[in-house]
């Protein structure tokens, strides 16, 4: 069993949290605690790669703190193997049908208990790495479409509560046909790779995520920071590229044309508007002489 996996023990009994302390001590970092409040706030704090579950518990038990792990983004994914006296089937059927990946039943047997928290560790790790698969471009190893998609609708709908701004940039590479064909496809994937670096070392904060969007296309999303902010972090990324010097097969150097918009999200308006304006702000970026940002300020909401 892997040393690093971390597993959240939630019972009410310091006896039980002992007995099962001493059982999985040697195989896994363990994490106590004594109620649900108290596991909810731990499993959000310390992002265990499983919980153990006791269902009888007073006050908030086992079903409930269930519930709470998985109204809460961050703990949602968390797999729960629930643990009891109780040895009726309907109880069984009611911790796996609300969410729990498993069943231990009182007394623990120290062999099963390792054998299932085992199970679930290594098939926790498999979906990680699944999931990190899913949404992650190969070539640049940033946030792929899919991931970029995900991100900028959880943070409009967000923000549509905090009434915040949000900023998108469309980003592109001028003229990479000719430079593709010039030097070859390897070496336009060295530009792409170049191109990500320097986006993902401007944005690299919390909230923000620089993902490729395809080809030679990538998209930021900057949730809190006006049009002034956002224009000025992306005109220091079109510096920083032309800065490298690349040489271009034009004579010149590799550049990157970025169009942009700043809305705050309303129930009557919708991401996608936001995505267009963005993008038609690259179109007249490019037909501008392109190595340059065009911003639009605001975007207008159009009733449903
Ligand atoms: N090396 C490499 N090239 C790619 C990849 N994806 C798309 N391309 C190339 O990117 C080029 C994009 O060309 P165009 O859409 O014509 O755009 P452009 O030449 O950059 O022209 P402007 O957008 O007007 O500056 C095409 O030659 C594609 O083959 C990739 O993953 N790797």
């Amino acid at each position: 069993m892997s040393t690093n996996s971390g597993v959240l023990v939630i019972d009410d009994e310091t006896i039980n949290l002992k007995v099962i302390s001493d059982i999985l001590r040697d195989d896994t970092q363990l994490i106590l605690a004594k109620n649900g409040e108290q596991g909810i706030r731990k499993a959000a704090e310390f992002m265990p790669d499983l919980i153990l579950l006791d269902v009888v518990m007073p006050q908030m038990d086992g079903f409930e703190t269930l519930k709470i792990l998985r109204s809460d983004p961050k703990t949602c994914h968390i797999p729960v193997i629930f643990i009891t006296a109780l040895d009726d089937s309907s109880s069984e059927e009611k911790g796996l049908s609300s969410g729990a990946a498993d069943y231990i039943q009182k007394p623990l047997k120290p062999a099963i208990v390792r054998a299932r928290v085992k199970l679930h560790l290594e098939l926790a790790k498999k979906r990680m790495l699944l999931e990190k698969l899913a949404n992650v471009d190969p070539l640049t190893s940033i946030a792929n479409r899919r991931k970029y998609e995900e991100v900028a609708a959880n943070q409009w709908h967000e923000l549509l509560t905090t009434k915040g701004y949000l900023s998108l940039a469309v980003i592109d590479i001028d003229n990479f046909k000719q430079y593709n064909d010039s030097n070859g496809h390897a070496a336009g994937d060295e530009i792409i790779r170049k191109v990500a670096d320097v986006l993902s070392y401007e944005f690299n904060g919390e909230d923000e995520l620089v993902a490729r969007y395809g080809g030679e296309e990538f998209v930021v999303i900057l949730p809190n920071i006006d049009q002034q902010g956002a224009y000025e972090k992306l005109d220091r990324c079109v510096m920083s590229i032309r800065e490298l010097a690349l040489p271009h097969p034009s004579g010149g150097v590799v550049t990157i044309s970025v169009g942009g918009a700043t809305m705050t999200p309303t129930p009557n308006a919708h991401l996608d508007q936001l995505f267009l304006s963005s993008d038609e702000l690259l179109y007249q970026a490019k037909k501008a002489g392109k190595n340059r940002v065009l911003w639009k300020k605001s975007v207008v909401a159009h009733a449903c």
